[in-house]
C-alpha cells in the first residue's frame, strides 16, 4: 500500500469544531501513571467516569438529569433527545395534517438531525470507495445511476440528501436505487462504511413518498395529540428493518429520522433492554417505518393490538449473514413470515458487508425469482482506506502493548475489541486505573449503561471504547481513527468476517483509518484468511505470517490478487448462463476471482434479545508466564525499555528476538486532533526511548513530535533465528520523512 503522507493524515484528522469538553469530575485512578506514561500528557482528555448514581434514579429523576445533559449536548451542536432519555425517544419530524405533500422546514430539528457531528462525513479518499468493481449476478441487470439527481428521487429526498452532505452516490447506492425503484428484491453486499443504509432507506422512502397519503395508516395529529387523552393507534408500518444489535437499530433509526425529515413517514425503533412502555407509547403515535432487533420485534408482533404488519411493503434484513445464522432462526422466521403480512406484495432486501454462501442460500428462500444480486468487490472484502497492522504480541504482553500503542498514537477515538465480556471488564479496569479515558460495552450491561457508553464515546468524552465483537457490526461513529484487536476473533466465532466488520469501524466512507491487531500463536486458525486479506488490500504481511503467503506472491506482497482464492465463488456455477457480470467501472473478466466470500460457518450471534457470545478465551497467563512466551519473555520496563525477564538486564539488540515494536507515531499538527471533544494535543516530551532501537526523528520532523514508546511485545513462534528482515513490518523502523508509515515500516 502506498504510504500515507502527513498531510493526508492531518486531513483525515479534521478540524475540531468544539474544542475541549470539560471533564465532569476527574476520577481518581488507583495507580499513578509512571513517568512519561500519563495519557493526559499525551493529549488524551481527562477521564469521565460513568455516573452510576444515574442508574439508581427514578424515571422522573433520570428524565430531569437527562434533559440537563441533553441541553449540554445541544450547546455542543450535538444530538438532542426529546424526553431526555432513551434513544428510542429521539425527536422525529412530526407531521401535521395541515401540511401538503411536504412539510415546512424546522431549523432546530434540522440542526439536530444533520448537524456537524451527528454522522460520518465523507473523507478525502472517497474515490477509493467509488472505484471498486461492482458485480451483478442472475437474470436481472441494473443500469447504475451516477448522480442522485438521476435516480428519480422525490425532490424533498434530494434536499435531505444535500442536507446530509452526500454529493455522489456510492456504488452500492448507484445500483440499489434504480433496483428498488423498479420494484426488485435485492441481495447486496458492499464494504463496511460504504453507505448501505442509505442504499435502501433513500429509494424506499422516496418511492413510498408518491403514495404516502394513500398508504399510511391513520394516526393522531401531533398538533392536537395529548398523551393519555388522545386514543392510541396501532402501528401499521410500511417498512420493517431488522438488525442484530440495539446500537445498530438506534443508529438506523437516526438515519431514518434524517431521511424522513419533512415527510409524513414516522419512524420508530424497538429493541431489547429499553422499557417496553416507552416504545409502545411511540408506536401508538403512529409508525410507518419500524426498525428493531429480532426479539423485541417478535414481542410486538405477538401483540396485534400494538403492531400489525398487514400494510408492510418492504422488509430489510441488515447484517443479513448475521441475522440468517441459526441463533436467530426462530425469531427471523416469525418476523419474515409469521406476522400478518401478505408475502406476495412484499419486497425483501438483504444487506451486509460479509455474506458467506450458507447465508446467501438461506436468503434465496425469501427472494423473488427475479431478484437483483449485487456485490461491490469481493463479498467480505475490506477496502484500501484502512491501514491494517498485524503485530505479534505475546498474550502476557498485551496490556503493555495496548498502553504503548495508545501512548504513541495521536489521541483519537479508538475502539479496542476483546473476545469476552470478562476481558472487556478487566481491560477497562486496567486502562482506567492508568488514567486512560475509556468506557466499555458488552451484553451484560444494562441498556442505560450501553446507551450512555456509546453516547460518551460519540461525544468524545471518553474516546476509548472497549467492546466485545458484538458491537462490531454497523457502528458508524465519526472520527474513529483507530481500531485495535486486542484479541483477534477466533475462526470458530466470527473469524475473518468478524475481523472485517471490526476493522470496518474505522476508515468509513472515504475516511482513512488504522487497524492494529495483536496476533499470537493462538490465532493460527485465522492466519491463512488474514494473510489473504492483507495481500488483497496491499498491506504489509509480517514475518510471522509469511508462511501463509500463497504461491505466486512474493514476501513483500507482490502478486496477482485475482489469483487469491477465498473459499466460495460465484453463486452461479459454470454453464448456467447466468455468470457473474461486472457492472463496475473497470471490467474484471475473471468471475472466479473473489466471488461472494467464504463459506465458513456463520458468524457468532450479536446481542439482540438472546445474545450468545464467544466463550471467554482461556485466561491469559500472568505476565511473564513462560507458557505463552516463546523462547524469551521480554518484559518492558517503565518507559518501554525491553529487558530480559530472566536477567532483568536490558536486552542487547544483537541477542534479542525482536517481536514487534510499538512504532513511534507522528503526532498530528496542533489543532488537528481527530476527536471532537479531545483536548488539543499538547506538545509533550517524548517518552525516553531506549535500546534496542532508538527512534530518531526523520528529517524534517521535530523529535518532540514523537511519543515514542518502544518495547518488545513477545516473540512469534517459531522465533526467527535471525532478527527479522526490516522490510516486512515486524521490526520497528523509523518512518521516512513526511510519511505516516510506509510499506517498509511498522506503521
Ligand atoms: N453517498 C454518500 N456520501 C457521503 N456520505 C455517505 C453517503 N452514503 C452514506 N454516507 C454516510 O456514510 C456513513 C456510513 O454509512 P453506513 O453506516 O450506511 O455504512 P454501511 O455500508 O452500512 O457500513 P457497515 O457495513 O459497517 O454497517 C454514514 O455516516 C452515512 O451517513
Amino acid at each position: 500500500m502506498s504510504g500515507w503522507g502527513m498531510p493526508e493524515v492531518a486531513a483525515a484528522l479534521p478540524e475540531i469544531a468544539n474544542e475541549a469538553v470539560v471533564a465532569s469530575e476527574a476520577p481518581t485512578p488507583t495507580e499513578a501513571p509512571a513517568q512519561g506514561r500519563n495519557p493526559q500528557e499525551h493529549g488524551w482528555v481527562a477521564q469521565n467516569s460513568y455516573d452510576y448514581s444515574a442508574y439508581m434514579m427514578t424515571s422522573k429523576e433520570l428524565a430531569e438529569s437527562r434533559a440537563a445533559a441533553a441541553a449540554e449536548d445541544a450547546g455542543l451542536g450535538l444530538r438532542v433527545e426529546t424526553g431526555g432519555d432513551w434513544a428510542s425517544n429521539a425527536a422525529v419530524y412530526e407531521w401535521n395534517d395541515e401540511f401538503g405533500d411536504v412539510g415546512p422546514r424546522h431549523p432546530e430539528l434540522e440542526k439536530q438531525l444533520f448537524g456537524q457531528d451527528n454522522h460520518v462525513k465523507s473523507g478525502i479518499k472517497f474515490e477509493n470507495i467509488t472505484s471498486i468493481e461492482v458485480h451483478q449476478e442472475g437474470n436481472i441487470r441494473i443500469d447504475p445511476i451516477r448522480k442522485f439527481e438521476h435516480a428519480g428521487l422525490h425532490p424533498v429526498m434530494l434536499e435531505n440528501i444535500k442536507l446530509a452532505g452526500y454529493e455522489v452516490p456510492t456504488p452500492i447506492q448507484q445500483y440499489c436505487m434504480p433496483a428498488i425503484k423498479l420494484g426488485h428484491d435485492i441481495v447486496a453486499c458492499a464494504q463496511t462504511g460504504s453507505g448501505k443504509t442509505a442504499a435502501f432507506l433513500v429509494p424506499i422512502l422516496s418511492k413510498l413518498m408518491g403514495k404516502a397519503k394513500k398508504l399510511t395508516a391513520p394516526r393522531p395529529n401531533p398538533v392536537t395529540y395529548q398523551e393519555g387523552i388522545t386514543p392510541p393507534v396501532r402501528a401499521e408500518p410500511l417498512v420493517l428493518i431488522v438488525c442484530p444489535s440495539r446500537e445498530l437499530a438506534t443508529q438506523i433509526f437516526d438515519e431514518a429520522r434524517r431521511f424522513c425529515y419533512r415527510m409524513m413517514f414516522r419512524p420508530c425503533v424497538v429493541y431489547g433492554g429499553g422499557p417496553i412502555a416507552e416504545q409502545v407509547k411511540q408506536l401508538q403515535k403512529g409508525c410507518d417505518i419500524i426498525i428493531g432487533t429480532p426479539g423485541r420485534l417478535v414481542d410486538f408482533i405477538n401483540r396485534p393490538a400494538v403492531l400489525t404488519l398487514k400494510r408492510l411493503k418492504y422488509m430489510v434484513i441488515d447484517e443479513a449473514d448475521e441475522m440468517l445464522n441459526s441463533d436467530w432462526e426462530a425469531e427471523l422466521k416469525q418476523i419474515m413470515s409469521g406476522g400478518d403480512q401478505e408475502e406476495g406484495s412484499l419486497n425483501y432486501m438483504f444487506f451486509s458487508a460479509t455474506f458467506p454462501k450458507g447465508a446467501r442460500d438461506l436468503a434465496k428462500e425469501h427472494l423473488a425469482h427475479d431478484h437483483v444480486r449485487v456485490r461491490v468487490g469481493r463479498a467480505g472484502s475490506s477496502h484500501l482506506n484502512i491501514k491494517q497492522e498485524i503485530v505479534y504480541v505475546d498474550p502476557s504482553m498485551k496490556l503493555q502493548a495496548v498502553e504503548d500503542l495508545l501512548l504513541s498514537t495521536p489521541p483519537t477515538r479508538t475502539i479496542i475489541f476483546v473476545n469476552s465480556k470478562r476481558a472487556a471488564d478487566e481491560l477497562d479496569d486496567r486502562l482506567f486505573n492508568k488514567s486512560f479515558p475509556c468506557v466499555s460495552i458488552h451484553s451484560d450491561r444494562t441498556q442505560r449503561e450501553r446507551e450512555d457508553c456509546i453516547r460518551s464515546f460519540r461525544l468524545g468524552k471518553n474516546p476509548i471504547l472497549i467492546a466485545t465483537g458484538v458491537s462490531a457490526r454497523g457502528l458508524d461513529i465519526n472520527n474513529v481513527m483507530h481500531v485495535i484487536n486486542y484479541d483477534l476473533p477466533s475462526a470458530r466465532f466470527g473469524g475473518i468476517e468478524e475481523y472485517t466488520h471490526r476493522i470496518g469501524r474505522t476508515g468509513r466512507i472515504g475516511n482513512m483509518g488504522l487497524a492494529t491487531s495483536f496476533y499470537n500463536d493462538r490465532d493460527v486458525d485465522l492466519a491463512e484468511n488474514l494473510t489473504k486479506t492483507l495481500l488483497e488490500t496491499h498491506q504489509v504481511v509480517p514475518d510471522f505470517l509469511q508462511q501463509y503467503v500463497p504461491d505466486g506472491f512474493t514476501a513483500d506482497g507482490k502478486g496477482d490478487i485475482k489469483t487469491l482464492k477465498f473459499e466460495a465463488d460465484s453463486d452461479y456455477g459454470d454453464g448456467d448462463g447466468n455468470g457473474d457480470d461486472n457492472g463496475g467501472a473497470a471490467l474484471d473478466d475473471d468471475a472466479d476471482a473473489g466471488g461472494w466470500g467464504t463459506s465458513d460457518t456463520p458468524a457468532a450471534s450479536g446481542w439482540g434479545v438472546a445474545p450468545t457470545e464467544a466463550p471467554a478465551a482461556p485466561a491469559a497467563p500472568v505476565e511473564g508466564d513462560a507458557q505463552w512466551g516463546a523462547t524469551q519473555a521480554f518484559v518492558p520496563a517503565a518507559g518501554g525499555v525491553p529487558v530480559n525477564a530472566a536477567t532483568t538486564a536490558p536486552v542487547v539488540p544483537s541477542q534479542q528476538f525482536v517481536g514487534v515494536s510499538s512504532v513511534p507515531f507522528t503526532m498530528p499538527p496542533q489543532g488537528a486532533s481527530a476527536t471532537q471533544g479531545l483536548a488539543p494535543v499538547a506538545p509533550v516530551a517524548p517518552v525516553t526511548p531506549a535500546a534496542p532501537v532508538t527512534p530518531t526523528a526523520p528529517a524534517g520532523l521535530a523529535s518532540s513530535q514523537f511519543a515514542a514508546s518502544v518495547s518488545s511485545w513477545g516473540v512469534p513462534s517459531p522465533a526467527p533465528s535471525q532478527p527479522a528482515a526490516p522490510s516486512n513490518g515486524s521490526v520497528w523502523e523509523p518512518p521516512t520523512a513526511g510519511e505516516w508509515g510506509t510499506a517498509g515500516s511498522g506503521w
